[in-house]
């Protein structure tokens, strides 16, 4: 039975005293639920996670990372970074970083590769266009997102990924995919990862990202390919947030 697991994604929003309001109001919330739950923050507040989610259920981790160990590579943080201040999870190939960013399949699948080698859980997200659903072509998308990492990371490397499927047309837009729509790409998702290695796909966490909020998470998570949430707007606000994760 995977766990679920829900991820806050706070994309580029915070400051050190809201984060502490923020944080704060999540762990007392917390109390008896069924999932996972972590926060994917801008870097410089990493440090402030790290002193105060230690000893809480919550993890934490960032939202991009190197693909360089170390040395001149001005405005990058590299994996080892991230480590050294407690970060699990690290998210790669988010959309906002392939559009804005010009992040190819193959760096987000090197991306991959050194958080995984730093022991993070790399967060590997992929998703269509509107155009590209339009276009019948979302198989085709998410499945040439996901196999340039595949065919980067080891077989046994599979067990310690996290996927997400998030459709661009869903992401901050208030269009949430149906339950149907969010599970066949799950589905679809899962068995592309089981010719890597089937024995650990069935283990693979696949997290829905859009417009996830208290009021469609329910219905979504219940779907039996859907792990957890990536959650943006919605991870802003601890009621929102602890919504989302005692709808599991
Ligand atoms: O991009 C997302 C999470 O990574 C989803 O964002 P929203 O929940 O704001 O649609």
């Amino acid at each position: 039975m995977r766990q679920k697991l829900v991820i806050g994604n706070w994309k580029m929003n915070g400051n050190r005293a809201a984060n502490t309001a923020l944080l704060s109001g999540i762990v007392a919330g917390l109390n008896d639920f069924g999932a996972e739950a972590a926060v994917c923050v801008p870097a410089p507040y990493l440090a402030q996670c790290q002193a105060e989610l230690s000893g809480t259920p919550v993890a934490w981790g960032a939202q991009d990372v190197s693909v360089h160990a170390g040395g001149a590579y001005t405005g990058e943080v590299s994996a080892a970074m991230l480590q050294d201040f407690g970060a699990k999870y690290v998210i790669v190939g988010h959309s906002e970083r392939r559009a804005y960013h010009h992040e190819s399949n193959e760096l987000v699948a090197q991306k991959t590769l050194v958080a995984l080698a730093a022991g993070l859980t790399p967060v590997v997200c992929v998703g269509e266009l509107l155009a590209e659903r339009e276009a019948g072509q979302t198989e085709e998308v998410i499945c040439g997102q996901l196999q340039a990492v595949l065919d980067l990371i080891q077989p046994e490397q599979v067990a310690n990924i996290v996927l997400a499927y998030e459709p661009v047309w869903a992401i901050g837009t208030g269009k949430t995919a149906t339950p149907q729509i969010a599970q066949d790409a799950h589905r679809f998702l899962r068995d592309c990862v089981a010719k890597k290695n089937t024995a650990a796909a069935a283990g693979v966490q696949i997290l829905y990202g859009g417009s996830m909020k208290p009021e469609n998470a329910r219905e979504l998570m219940a779907q039996p390919d859907i792990d957890g949430g990536l959650i943006g707007g919605a991870a802003l606000k601890s009621t929102d947030f602890l919504g989302i994760i005692q709808s599991v």
